[in-house]
């Protein structure tokens, strides 16, 4: 077995089985979520030979903010089913490993409760539909601190999980962490109507920089960027969306093409390891995001488990760099990536 499917193995055990499912679940047959790991695993590496690895360095910048390693945490909803401390644990967690925590829309724990334990973090934004619930969320975000908000765009309507059998109950506590004074759930939903102008509207009402979530095609992730994005985020949502979907580490060369340097661009979806993390950088990403690893560090472990499974990461990164001949995140670059 693989680091990852022991780690989810445990997960499996402390988990209640619905929260496990919904975790672990992706949508449809399940197609994409059992592409994206494949598609790491075809990319293969041309290491290069009697080169200084006597000192890597996995240290980076993901729009401006330094980080440990190019391994971000993805914004994933509802971290108290995982652990009574929630997404508290995962801010502690993931900032005592020097990473960055991206911290979903639905989150369980309040906004500013996270921020006040929380290293440098970004808000995720779900567009709901009342548009006036988005605009509190995103303006107290920026308030409490988040240094960039992810539009996540492929979530019009949400993905139907075969696993999920309708047997998960979301305690309205948690749904509600950070939208007390609602009466009517359905204003809470997912809009279907979020276009491009919503950029320019998100970045204007918190006056932070905007990454687009869920870009899967380089004239997506350029109309992006001429709406005002700053980057992008390639992702089919951890094969939770449009099952079917190309996977990202298919969909990535062409939007690094696209894009020719005029936004970062990140990747997530079935990275699990230090090699994954060296294919998605030498195929042109800034850095990658993890989803699930994350949360069955939190579930088994709390604080403690979501470090480790950062660290491990980092520290599975840093000798994957020495072994291909890159000291620095600089040197794993294109030619890294062997094409038959
Ligand atoms: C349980 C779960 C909840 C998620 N919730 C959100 C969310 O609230 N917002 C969002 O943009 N993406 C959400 N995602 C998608 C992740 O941000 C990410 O794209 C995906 O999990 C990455 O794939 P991986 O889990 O294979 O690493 C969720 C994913 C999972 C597994
Ligand atoms: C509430 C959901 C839309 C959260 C999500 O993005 C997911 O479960 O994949």
């Amino acid at each position: 077995m693989t680091p990852y499917a022991v780690l989810e193995e445990r997960a499996r055990a402390v988990l209640p089985e619905p929260v496990f499912d919904y975790y672990a679940g992706g949508s449809g047959d399940e197609e994409t979520l059992a592409a994206n790991a494949r598609a790491w695993s075809a990319v293969r590496l041309r290491p290069r030979v009697l080169r200084d690895v006597s000192r890597v360095d996995t240290s980076t910048t993901v729009l401006g903010t330094r980080v440990s390693a190019p391994v971000l945490v993805a914004p994933m909803a509802f971290h108290r089913l995982a652990h009574p401390s929630g997404e508290l644990a995962t801010a502690e967690g993931t900032s005592t490993a020097g990473s960055l925590l991206v911290l979903s829309t639905r989150s369980s724990t309040r906004i500013e409760s996270v921020a006040k334990v929380s290293g440098p973090w970004w808000f995720q934004a779900y567009v709901l539909q009342d548009r006036s619930l988005t605009k509190d969320l995103v303006q107290r975000a920026a308030a409490a601190g988040a240094r960039a908000l992810v539009l996540t765009g492929d979530t019009p309507y949400v993905g139907r999980k075969r696993r999920d059998r309708g047997s998960l109950a979301i305690p309205d506590e948690d749904f509600r962490a950070n939208l007390e004074r609602l009466t009517d759930l359905t204003l809470a939903e997912q809009a279907s109507n979020v276009t491009f102008d919503d950029i320019g509207w998100l970045r204007e009402l918190s006056g932070l920089p905007v990454l687009v979530k869920g870009v899967l095609r380089g004239d997506d992730a350029s109309r992006c960027v001429q709406a005002g994005a700053t980057g992008v985020v390639v992702s089919n949502h951890g094969g939770r969306q449009l099952d079917g979907a190309v996977a990202s580490a298919e969909a990535l060369p062409e939007v690094v093409n696209a894009l020719e340097g005029r936004g970062e661009v990140f990747v997530d979806g079935g990275v699990r390891s230090g090699r994954d993390v060296v294919r998605a950088l030498a195929l042109g990403a800034r850095a990658v995001l993890v989803g699930r690893p994350v949360l069955w560090g939190l579930a088994t472990e709390g604080a403690a488990g979501v470090r480790r499974v950062l660290t491990e990461l980092q520290e599975d990164t840093a000798h994957v760099m020495a072994l291909a001949g890159a000291a620095t995140v600089a040197e794993v670059s294109a030619d890294l990536v062997w094409t038959p």
